[in-house]
């Protein structure tokens, strides 16, 4: 794993939940003080080189902000890498395009995209992954193997991962957003700050439950909460004169618009 930040962290926690032994599992991190927590927290091997860690690993997870992409590919390029080893790269990082790897990599690599999210860390992630052009379907049911112990996996083409990381990638963020606004409001009606996170929180596991497993759609089990003069209806109307729907087309074509931005970019 090379970076031990939110994402990396969140996949190697699930990971150790879900029975990977820790002996299995290499970290590598540059910032000493997260490097020192990781080891503490996950009993783990932790380090700041690179070719310590990829020397006999068969599976790279890169980790790092789009950014950061070009210097762990320069340092993967400059370590002597065991050539006969067969690596499968899974990249998290948002926006890069498995291109960029291939071309930096020995010829023939295998590199798998990856959109995960953030709720793989309690084991209810959403992964979506693209295959690169020298994945065989051996790779990508490793991928799939090492991401199932974490969630959900999806396999799409990769013309579509910048749309699936509006979706899923940044989605998380958005029901936080939710929450947070619905708590602050509750708290303006007057409920306790705890009653009303309370109250949020079973409400949102409870909708999503139900549209998991009810097998209705969004707009049917909106509709049943919805009575003829009601409540629901009267807050349904405020959230539609504030635009609430209009927002969301425009938040996800805005994440998906950056998200190939980072890759054309990196920054
Ligand atoms: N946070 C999220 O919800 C999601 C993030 N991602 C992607 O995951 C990647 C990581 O995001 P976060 O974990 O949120 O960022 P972060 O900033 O928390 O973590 C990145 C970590 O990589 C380390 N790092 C940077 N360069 C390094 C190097 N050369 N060698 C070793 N370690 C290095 C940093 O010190 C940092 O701890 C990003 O590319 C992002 O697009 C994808 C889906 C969701
Ligand atoms: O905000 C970001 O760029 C990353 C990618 C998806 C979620 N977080």
């Amino acid at each position: 794993m090379i970076g031990g930040g939110r994402i990396g962290e969140a996949l190697v926690s699930g990971l150790l939940q879900s029975g990977f032994a820790t002996k299995d599992l290499v970290v590598v991190e540059k910032f000493p003080a997260r490097t020192e927590e990781l080891a503490t927290e996950y009993s783990i091997r932790v380090t700041d080189s690179i070719a310590d860690a990829a020397e006999g690993a068969d599976v790279l997870v890169i980790a790092v902000k789009p950014g950061d992409v070009d210097v762990v590919l320069a340092d993967l390029g400059k370590a002597d890498l065991d050539s006969d080893r067969e690596k499968l790269l899974m990249s998290l990082v948002a926006g890069v395009p498995t291109s960029r790897y291939e071309n930096k990599l020995p010829a023939g690599s295998p590199v798998v995209r990856v959109m995960p999210n953030t709720p793989m860390l309690v084991g209810e992630g959403a992964s979506v992954i693209a295959a690169g052009r020298h994945v065989k379907p051996d790779h990508l049911a490793l991928a799939r193997e090492i991401l199932e112990s974490v969630g959900t996996v999806t396999v799409v083409p990769e013309s579509q991962i910048d749309a699936v990381t509006a979706v899923s990638g940044s989605g998380p963020a958005y029901f936080f957003l939710v929450a947070e606004a619905m708590i602050d409001a509750g708290v303006a009606l007057g409920l306790t700050r705890a009653t009303t996170t309370e109250l949020v929180v079973q409400t949102m596991t409870g909708s999503a439950a139900m549209l998991a497993r009810s097998g209705e759609n969004a707009a049917d089990l909106r509709a049943a909460v919805t009575s003829p003069g009601g409540t629901t209806a009267a807050a349904i109307r405020e959230l539609e004169r504030g635009g609430v729907r209009t927002a969301f087309y425009e938040a996800l074509a805005a994440a998906r618009d950056r998200s190939a931005a980072l890759g054309s970019s990196g920054d």
